[in-house]
C-alpha cells in the first residue's frame, strides 16, 4: 500500500479504517488538491489528512493540459520532491510527514460525493480525479492530537485539547536582484504580490463581474493598507504587525484560522474564537479587550490584534522560516523571468536539433533536482555576479532554479498552537525548552503567555525566568511551524511564468497609483 517515502512516525490503521469515506471531512483545498482531514477519534487515525489531486474538468476524469500542474506532479513525486529537495534548503523540520497511498476509485468518488456542498463555489470547476490510484496520507496540521499526545508523554500532566492553527502563505519576499533589469523598472519598487493586486482586479472583474466577495476579492481598502508580503517577511515589530493587520482585513487565500477541530474559520468568527483560546488569561484584562461588536478584525483594541498578533509576531520573529524562503526564492531567481524566459526561447530557437530543444525543456529527472540542490547550496553559489548562462547546461541549471524558487514562492506554512493546562505563578518551571522533536522531524516549541499587570498587553516569553514578578498567571504554548504545498512546478509553466509577469506589469502601469514597498 505505501512507498518508501512513508515515514516511520506515521503509524498506520488498517485499510479498512483508512478507506471508510465516513473517517474523512472536507477540510480546505487549493488550485489542484483537496484535502480531507479524519474525523476517527483512534490514535493512530485521528491527527491524519488526505490530499487528494483534483482533475482539470468538473467531471474527475483526467486530462492533463501541458500546462497542468499534475503533467509531472503525482504523489510520489511530490513526497520525494518535498523531502529530497525542498527539506535540505528550507529544513526537514517544516517537512510534513507524508506517504502514497492506494485508493480505489469507490472511496473518491465517496470523497467527491460527500465534499461537494462543502467545497466553495469558484472551485467546483474542478473535481476530485477520479483516476489517480494513490493518493497522500499526511498529517493533519491544524489537530491538537498531535502535540497533545507529546506533552502528555514529556510532561506528565493531562495535556488540554485546546488548539488553534494559523495559515499563512507569504508569496515574494523580495525585490528582483537580477542585474539584467532596467533601473527604472518598476520591479525595483513595487514587490510582485502588491503589483499583481491590480492584475487580479482585472481579472475578476472580466469573469465575475456580478459575483459576491470570494476568497479571491479584494475588499475596498485603501491602498496604504493592503498587505505586503515585504513587511510580513522583514523581521521588525511594526512592520509584522502592520502585515498581519492587513491580513485579518482582507485575508484572501494568505490566511486562515483553524478552530480546535481543525475547521477553517470564516473570518467574522475569529475574534471569538481567539478570545475564547485565551480567555484563562483575560481576567485581568476583560475590560480592556473589547468583544462589543460583532466583527472586530479591524480593531486595534480587539482580540486579533491584542492577543493573536503578539504570538504570530514573537515566532515569526523567532523562527527562520521566512528568512529561509526568502533567501532561496530570490537566490534561485536570480535572472527574473523578465530576463530569464527570452533567453531560454533565443537558445532554444539557436539549437539546430529538435531532440535538444526537447531535452532542454523536458520534465526534471530526480537525480537532476538533487544536483540542483547540492549545486546551489554550495557557498560559492551566492555570487552576486553570476555568468550570465550561455550553454545548454547553464541554461537548464538556471531553469530548474526557476522553477525550485517558484514552489518556495507559492507554499504555506501552519503554526499549530497547542494549549498547555494554565498554572499560576510559583509552580516550578519546565526546564528551558530548545525544542523537541517529534518521531519525525517535527519541532514542537514552548512559549509563555501572560496578560501584563501593567497594562494589560499580551507579554510572549521563551523561558518563565523573563517573566516572573509581573504576573500571576501565564499559559504555555507549544508550537509547531510546518509548511504545505511544496509540489515541483512543470517546467512548462516557464514560458506562463513570462506571460503572467509581463501582465502583471502591464496592469499596474495602467492605473495611476505607486506602490513602494520597504525592501
Ligand atoms: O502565480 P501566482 O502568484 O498567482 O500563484 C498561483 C496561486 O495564486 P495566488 O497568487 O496565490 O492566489 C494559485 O493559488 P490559488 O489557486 O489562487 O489559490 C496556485 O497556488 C498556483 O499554483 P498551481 O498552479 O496550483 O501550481 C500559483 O501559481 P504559480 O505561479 O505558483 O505556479
Ligand atoms: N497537512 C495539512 N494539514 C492541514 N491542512 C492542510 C494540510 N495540507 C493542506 N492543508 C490545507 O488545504 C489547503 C490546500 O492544500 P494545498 O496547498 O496542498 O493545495 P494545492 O491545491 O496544492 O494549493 P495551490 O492552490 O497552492 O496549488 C491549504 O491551503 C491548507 O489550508
Amino acid at each position: 500500500m505505501q512507498h518508501d517515502f512513508s515515514p516511520p512516525s506515521l503509524a498506520l490503521p488498517p485499510p479498512n479504517v483508512l478507506l471508510d469515506p465516513k473517517h474523512w471531512r472536507y477540510k480546505n483545498e487549493g488550485n489542484a488538491n483537496v484535502i480531507f482531514s479524519s474525523t476517527c477519534k483512534d490514535w493512530q487515525c485521528s491527527h491524519l489528512a488526505l490530499r487528494v489531486r483534483k482533475s482539470c474538468s468538473p467531471n474527475g476524469s483526467r486530462s492533463p493540459s501541458p500546462t497542468s500542474p499534475f503533467a509531472e506532479a503525482t504523489s510520489l513525486s511530490s513526497i520525494e520532491y518535498a523531502n529530497r529537495v525542498i527539506a535540505p534548503l528550507v529544513g526537514p523540520e517544516y517537512i510534513v510527514p507524508m506517504c502514497a497511498y492506494r485508493v480505489t476509485e469507490l472511496f473518491l468518488k465517496d470523497l467527491e460525493a460527500q465534499s461537494r456542498l462543502s467545497r466553495p463555489d469558484y472551485r467546483t470547476h474542478q473535481s476530485i480525479d477520479l483516476t489517480q490510484e494513490e493518493v497522500i496520507l499526511t498529517v493533519d496540521l491544524t489537530s491538537h492530537s498531535r502535540i497533545a499526545r507529546q506533552s502528555r508523554a514529556r510532561l506528565g500532566v493531562g495535556s488540554s485539547s485546546k488548539v488553534m492553527a494559523v495559515e499563512v502563505k507569504p508569496k515574494w519576499g523580495f525585490l528582483p536582484l537580477s542585474p539584467f533589469l532596467s533601473p527604472d523598472s518598476e520591479k525595483r519598487q513595487t514587490c510582485r504580490f502588491c503589483m499583481k493586486r491590480h492584475y487580479n482586479q482585472g481579472i475578476e472583474h472580466s469573469f465575475f463581474p456580478d459575483s459576491p466577495l470570494s476568497e479571491y476579492s479584494f475588499e475596498d481598502i485603501p491602498e496604504k493598507n493592503h498587505f505586503c508580503p515585504l513587511d510580513l517577511y522583514s523581521s521588525d515589530s511594526t512592520r509584522i504587525s502592520r502585515a498581519l493587520g492587513a491580513l485579518y482585513a482582507s485575508s484572501r487565500n494568505n490566511f486562515r484560522l483553524f478552530n480546535s477541530d481543525g475547521v477553517v474559520l470564516q473570518p467574522d468568527k475569529w475574534s471569538t474564537h481567539v478570545y475564547k483560546f485565551f480567555e484563562p488569561l483575560l481576567h485581568q484584562a476583560k475590560g480592556s479587550i473589547r468583544m462589543d461588536s460583532v466583527d472586530h478584525r479591524g480593531d486595534e483594541d480587539g482580540p486579533l490584534h491584542r492577543l493573536l498578533t503578539p504570538i504570530i509576531r514573537y515566532v515569526l520573529q523567532q523562527d527562520p522560516v521566512l528568512a529561509r524562503l526568502k533567501m532561496w526564492q530570490a537566490w534561485l531567481d536570480y535572472w527574473d523571468i523578465e530576463i530569464l524566459w527570452p533567453m531560454v526561447d533565443q537558445f532554444v530557437k539557436n539549437l539546430k536539433d529538435p531532440r535538444d530543444q526537447a531535452s532542454l525543456l523536458a520534465p526534471p529527472t530526480s537525480k537532476e533536482w538533487q544536483e540542483t540542490v547540492s549545486r546551489v547550496q554550495n557557498p560559492g553559489y551566492r555570487s552576486m555576479h553570476r555568468k550570465v548562462p550561455d550553454t545548454f547546461t547553464e541554461i537548464r541549471h538556471a531553469i530548474l532554479e526557476y522553477l525550485l524558487s517558484a514552489t518556495l514562492k507559492d507554499c504555506s506554512f501552519i503554526i499549530n498552537f497547542n494549549l498547555e493546562p494554565v498554572r499560576v505563578a510559583g509552580e516550578a518551571e519546565h526546564p528551558k525548552d530548545d525544542g523537541s522533536k517529534l518521531s519525525d522531524n517535527t519541532v514542537i516549541r514552548h512559549i509563555y503567555v501572560l496578560m501584563s499587570d501593567d497594562d494589560g498587553h499580551l507579554v510572549v516569553a521563551p523561558s518563565l525566568t523573563e517573566i516572573q514578578g509581573s504576573t500571576t498567571q501565564w499559559i504555555r504554548l507549544g508550537y509547531t511551524v510546518q509548511i504545505v504545498d511544496v509540489d515541483p512546478k512543470p517546467v512548462d509553466k516557464l514560458k506562463l511564468y513570462h506571460l503572467k509577469d509581463q501582465s502583471i506589469l502591464a496592469a499596474y502601469r495602467s492605473q495611476e497609483n505607486r506602490v513602494f514597498c520597504n525592501p
